[in-house]
């Protein structure tokens, strides 16, 4: 098996009372796509907000890329290719879709802010060149017709379409999603599942995802990683997982 690109060794994580990460750890292998799922309030996004940094775990490692840390820091993170998308939309609603996505480039650019301000060459060079990256992700996300539209105005799943191509924008590495496809329907989420299968086979990038559908869960992922109050109690391909009494007791057989 090729060495992981995200290893979380002995992770914790508490809130005053509150325990909401107990010693977990799972690796994440290159390109795949590993979802993780469980009951509201498991600690999926605050897993998440551990591995970019968001949050500190009190106890534990995080291997990510060759370099192994006691914590992310949030800088660090984007620096090193780990881009990730919120539970609710987090966009620029007075914004156009195209500046939206180029809002994904910032840590592209090198000119200063003073050839930024007065357009001189290398930030004018760097413009055309963010322009036309942004512009290749809105084609690939197939959001040409929005592109000049206001955020705020387009219905619920393409907003969600372009916090994906905001993430996209930055060429992640390691891509965080939480909850892509909430409050979608059937037809949003098919759709939204076929970009995301498309971002992994197109430019490799590997994805951690948070789904509670199970039905998209287990068309999509390869990896699967189960939680429950804080704890890891599954961990292996959709099919060992799905046949986990554990999970189907904790997770499965429980509607949300
Ligand atoms: N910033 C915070 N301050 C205090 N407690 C928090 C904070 N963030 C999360 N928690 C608590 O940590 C636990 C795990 O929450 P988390 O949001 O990570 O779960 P989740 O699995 O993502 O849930 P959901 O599916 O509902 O989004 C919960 O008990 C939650 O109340």
């Amino acid at each position: 098996m090729s060495t992981a690109l995200l290893k979380l060794e002995h992770i914790s994580l508490s809130f005053k009372a509150v325990k909401a990460i107990t010693n977990i750890s799972f690796a994440v292998a290159p390109g795949e796509i590993c979802a993780l799922i469980g009951p509201n309030g498991a600690g999926k996004s605050s897993l998440l907000n551990v591995i970019n940094g968001v949050y500190q775990a009190d106890e534990g490692t995080i291997s990510y890329d060759g370099e192994t840390r006691h914590i992310m820091q949030p800088h660090h993170a984007a620096e090193r290719g780990i881009a990730r998308t919120f539970q609710n939309i987090a966009l620029f609603k007075g914004m156009s879709v195209l500046d939206n996505v180029l809002t994904g480039r910032n840590l592209k650019v090198q000119s200063n802010w003073l050839e930024q301000v007065f357009n001189l060459g290398r930030a004018k060079r760097e413009a055309l060149v963010q322009r036309k990256k942004a512009e290749e992700i809105i084609e690939f996300l197939q959001i040409q017709q929005w592109r000049n539209s206001l955020v705020g105005n387009l219905p619920y799943g393409l907003q969600k379409r372009v916090e994906l191509g905001r993430a996209l924008a930055a060429e992640p590495k390691l891509l965080l999603l939480d909850e892509p496809m909430a409050g979608m329907n059937r037809e949003e989420k098919q759709e939204m599942s076929r970009f995301i299968l498309d971002t992994q086979a197109e430019f490799g990038t590997t994805i951690v995802l948070i789904e509670h559908d199970i039905g998209v869960v287990m068309s999509l992922a390869q990896h699967v990683v189960v939680l429950d109050y804080g704890k890891k109690i599954g961990d292996g391909t959709p099919e060992q997982v799905r046949n986990n009494p554990e999970v189907i007791a904790a997770y499965l057989g429980t509607k949300h």
